[in-house]
């Protein structure tokens, strides 16, 4: 819980003229819902193959809807209660009115005026209330085609990171604790890059054979502007010892973020853990609704495990089928829970979601994927980039848990003095341009 008198900067809004979220919610948001009615429109023959008339009338009225939802947008109209109830809905109409709450003087809860975080999150949700109102659509996931997308179109430097990982793992046993380590950092990196974007990690200067993101990671190595790497490894590591009886073994818990490229090294990523028997159980936790364009949801999640067994590519069938092999015998497992798409900053989730965070807290260590899931750690909020990443958790602390993340909204923490006001003299975007990163630790014992 957060601390008595420590009171939380004001969240990040398109309130603020010129902003990054202004901006967001002006140009990006309705040009995402475009592309999403855009989408439908162009499945128009598949919905008719499938349903017939009916699968012809809910896409109709599924568009006229999402045209609906972008003029609120585009005109800063009151965000409206949600009217599907599904599973989450009452959820989200609570948080509506707590929002209303913290509205001066009354004025109704609306797109430019409200958090920035709440309301993309929400546009998301409504478009998904347009797909559930409409059923046959409601099972239909409007950025699937995008996400297969950048799965094919990273097939290069997924066979090498394959490659890479079949032999580390056929090395294994011959690896010092030192080569282990390395290797994790290495993997751990990967991973972080893999929040890039799907493509651009393995994009040499030149034409050549710069398709590895092993090869790429020196040349990353110095944007990474807080790097607290180290303590990761020292938590598993302690995690191995802890017990008297014999090993205690680790359980990771990832929090995922995209589909494509990124999911891949993560599951790489994971799949190293396990095989070099650093965990013992890994839980993936995905999202149970599209969301953000790229996120995994159960299906991406599946879908990449068979296309990578179905690559015609000897190393990535061998990974996927050891990752096959781990989920059936339940060393992985997926889940997903709808507080992953709410809009809650996540120090609520001890109070809005006390199952999910009970879960979290049977974790050895926690690993927040992608830069909504920072955006979420530290509320979205305007705080000053010296205050320490603990602080701005506010209380979120459900187990040691470390954030991979490159930036990609304008919030960033834990920075040295003077290591902001030098960036934004080097590089002015540096907050949103997706050339930097941080790993950011947290620990609910360590000193602070
Ligand atoms: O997939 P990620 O890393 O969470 O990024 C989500 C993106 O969406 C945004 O919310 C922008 O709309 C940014 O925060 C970020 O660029
Ligand atoms: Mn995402």
């Amino acid at each position: 819980m957060e601390a008595e008198g420590m009171l939380a900067p004001l969240s990040l809004s398109a309130e603020f003229e010129g902003s990054f979220a202004y901006l967001t919610v002006r140009d990006r948001l309705p040009t995402i819902l475009t592309k999403v009615i855009d989408t439908l429109h162009r499945n128009k023959d598949n919905f008719f193959k499938e349903y017939g008339k009916e699968g012809i009338q809910a896409e109709k009225t599924a568009i006229s809807f999402l045209s609906k939802l972008r003029n609120e947008l585009q005109t800063d109209k009151p965000v409206l209660s949600l009217t599907d109830n599904a599973e989450d809905s009452e959820a989200w109409n609570e948080y509506m009115r707590r929002q209303q709450d913290l509205m001066e003087d009354g004025r109704p809860v609306s797109w430019f005026k409200s958090p920035w975080l709440y309301v993309e999150c929400y546009m998301y949700r409504r478009i998904q209330e347009a797909l559930y109102m409409n059923p046959p659509m409601d099972k239909f996931d409007v950025f699937k085609e995008g996400k297969t997308q950048s799965f094919f179109e990273s097939q290069q430097a997924i066979k090498s990171l394959c490659t890479y990982l079949q032999e580390l793992i056929t090395n294994m046993e011959n690896m010092t604790e030192i080569q282990l380590r390395d290797n994790f950092l290495k993997l751990l990196q990967v991973s972080l890059w893999g929040n890039k974007c799907d493509l651009s990690i393995s994009a040499g200067q030149d034409n050549s054979q710069k398709s590895s993101p092993i090869d790429s990671l020196p040349d990353f190595q110095r944007f990474i502007l807080v790097d607290d790497s180290s303590m990761v490894w020292s938590t598993l590591v302690a995690a191995q010892g802890a017990g008297s009886s014999g090993m205690k073994h680790a359980r990771v818990d990832i929090i995922l973020d995209n589909a494509g490229f990124e999911l891949v090294t993560d599951l790489v990523l994971a799949d190293f853990l396990v095989s070099a028997g650093l965990a013992k159980q890994i839980r993936f936790h995905g999202k149970s609704i599209p969301w953000f364009v790229s996120d995994v949801t159960k299906q991406d999640f599946e879908w990449t495990i068979m296309q990578t067994m179905a690559a015609n590519h000897k190393w990535m069938s061998a990974s996927s089928v050891q990752w096959k092999h781990f989920m059936k015998e339940g060393t992985w497992s997926y889940h997903d829970h709808f507080f992953w798409t709410l809009p809650h900053e996540f120090c609520d989730m001890a109070m809005d979601a006390a199952d999910l965070y009970s879960t979290l807290q049977g974790s050895d260590l926690i690993l927040f994927k992608g830069d909504l899931n920072y955006r979420k750690l530290t509320g979205d909020r305007k705080w000053e980039h010296t205050v320490p990443f603990d602080q701005a958790l506010r209380g979120f602390q459900p187990a040691p848990l470390c954030s991979l993340r490159t930036l990609k909204a304008d919030v960033q923490v834990g920075l040295k003095p003077g290591q902001a006001e030098k960036l934004s003299s080097q590089d002015p975007d540096w907050m949103t341009n997706g050339r930097y990163a941080v790993v950011q630790f947290s620990s609910p014992c360590r000193e602070q």
